[in-house]
């Protein structure tokens, strides 16, 4: 299963700053409120200062979530230590951080074996032409809006050029903006070409997520046609 490539807006939610003690109903929730995928944040302490959970963890959500497509945010050194473990708990998508590795080409590699897609990111002070001899090789190339390691941070709008620059050289390519995105930023990300779209604490703490994202779908939907009728 892909996200999109490229054609259409999935919101996938990051469950991050949501109550983790009830971490299958949240994530129901948000399932059941119309996202598309789940965006789960892994962090180990050392490539960014906190932690959150690993592979265990997946392993107990993927029965009681049949069906739904993960996407593991992956913010650890060595990324490719964790390959395995993430592909036997159910994992659909191991996305991993350019920064994060010496090798990101076998790293590639060991995830598709695995059988999962791939999922290439960078942070804010990262520049984008790092990612060019990849894109071929991954599914999705994640764009950072905050600096990892924390949910409910303010959006980074000078990160947006990077998004540009992809979608320019990749009409079809799945560019995921994560950070800082909900109702309030959508449009800015959507004008430069962003299609899969994280927002954490925007929808996890919304009134009223099911319309969030049918907001900020109609608004991503906008601007995917608009361009395609431009080309
Ligand atoms: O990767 C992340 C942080 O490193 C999270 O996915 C991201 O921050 C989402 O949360 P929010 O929308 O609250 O910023
Ligand atoms: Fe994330």
């Amino acid at each position: 299963m892909a996200l999109s490539n490229g054609c259409s807006c999935k919101i996938g939610p990051s469950i991050l700053n949501a109550d983790l003690s009830s971490l299958a109903s949240e994530c129901q929730r948000l399932m059941d409120s119309g996202s598309d995928y789940l965006h789960l944040d892994v962090m180990d302490g050392h490539f960014v200062p906190n932690l959150t959970f690993g592979h265990p963890i997946v392993k107990c959500l993927r029965p009681k979530m049949p069906g739904v497509f993960f996407e593991m945010h992956m913010m650890v050194e060595n990324p490719e230590r964790w390959v395995e473990p993430m592909a036997d708990a159910g994992a659909n998508m191991y996305t991993f951080h350019y920064e994060a590795t010496s090798d990101p080409v076998s790293c590639i590699r060991k995830i598709k074996e695995a059988g999962m897609k791939v999922g290439l990111g960078i942070n804010p002070p990262t520049d984008v032409e790092v990612v060019l001899p990849y894109v071929d090789m991954v599914d999705l190339i994640l764009v950072m809006t905050v600096n990892p390691g924390f949910g409910g941070q303010a959006f980074i709008a000078d990160c947006l050029p990077k998004v540009k620059y992809l979608r320019d050289r990749y009409k079809q390519l799945d560019i995921e903006v994560d950070g800082g995105v909900g109702p309030k930023t959508i449009q800015q990300c959507a004008e430069v070409g962003a299609n899969v779209i994280v927002s954490g604490s925007a929808l996890v703490k919304h009134e009223n997520p099911r319309k969030a994202i049918i907001d900020m779908r109609s608004i991503v939907d906008e601007y995917i046609q608009k361009s395609q009728l431009e080309r």
